[in-house]
């Protein structure tokens, strides 16, 4: 399922706002059924590139294809086709505060499946449980629930159209160490089951030793490395030294370790 095959292809991306220029000839492959991981520095430009894909922020130059089509040059009517192929999970949620869970999770069914509401709604209550919510959790409204429960709530709702692409913004920020990881192994269950491909920009070190099958590394204007954790980890550079060989990143590096061992032989 996991190939090499492309599905989002960015080339020369240039960002900037006024003066400030966020990206300056960024390259970057998604691709098909894989995990990426993307990090970098505060202010790096992670969550730009993300807006960049998904139609939300025009680039200021450069390219971005998306299934072989260029974004860019499409008529509105299909590039909305195309986003529609995305499932995109912000960094707060972005769960509407008046409606509760299923009616939060029915609305892109609604407004862009053409569903009933009953069907919807009924639909809503797989992709909540699907994300493992409690059924009881349908009628809640997002007020009522813990940070863990929302996030998985604005998984359900990302993953309400059945997308090919999952965009998230980190996931697990606010989360306790249990349910960040309770997360994680959700994210790769549903993505083994499924077969989306997923962009994960993440802080959380324990997040891309446990789920990612690539890393791409922001820094200076532009994806510095983008490859399996060994060869980043190894890419010469002072951030990527810093976080990835730091009292932090030794701990999350050999706690992926001791997961792959039999239970006998970890320490
Ligand atoms: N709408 C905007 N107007 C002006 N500047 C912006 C806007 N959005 C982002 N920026 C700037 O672009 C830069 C990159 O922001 P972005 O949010 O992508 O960083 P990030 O890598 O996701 O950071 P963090 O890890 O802290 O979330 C920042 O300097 C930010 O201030």
């Amino acid at each position: 399922m996991r190939g090499s095959e492309p599905i989002v292809e960015i080339r020369g991306l240039v960002n900037r706002f006024g003066r400030h220029v966020v990206h300056d000839g960024l390259d970057l492959d998604i691709r098909r059924g894989e995990i990426l991981g993307v990090v970098g520095g505060s202010g790096t430009g992670k969550s730009v590139l993300l807006r960049s894909i998904v139609g939300l922020k025009r680039p200021d130059g450069g390219s971005i294809r998306v299934f072989g089509e260029e974004l860019q040059r499409l008529p509105s009517s299909r590039r909305a086709s195309i986003e529609r192929r995305f499932g995109v999970l912000f960094q707060r949620g972005a769960l509407f505060s008046s409606l509760n869970l299923q009616e939060n999770v029915a609305l892109p069914l609604i407004e862009h499946a053409g569903l009933s509401r009953v069907d919807a709604e009924r639909l809503a209550r797989v992709k909540l449980a699907l994300a493992g919510l409690p059924a009881d959790a349908a009628r809640l409204d997002p007020a009522a629930l813990s940070g863990g429960m929302i996030k998985r709530a604005a998984l359900a709702r990302a993953l309400a159209l059945d997308p090919e692409v999952l965009f998230l913004d980190e996931p697990t920020a606010g989360l306790d160490p249990i349910g960040a990881a309770a997360f994680d192994r959700l994210l790769v269950t549903l993505r083994d089951a499924l077969g989306f491909s997923v962009f994960l920009v993440t802080h959380d070190l324990d997040t891309l030793y446990s789920s990612c099958d690539r890393v791409a590394v922001i820094a200076q204007k532009r994806v510095l490395v983008a490859d399996t954790l060994s060869v980043v980890e190894a890419t010469d550079d002072p951030w990527i030294r810093d976080y990835f060989h730091g009292p932090r990143g030794r701990a999350a590096n050999k706690a992926a370790q001791q997961s792959t061992l039999p239970e006998g032989e970890r320490r």
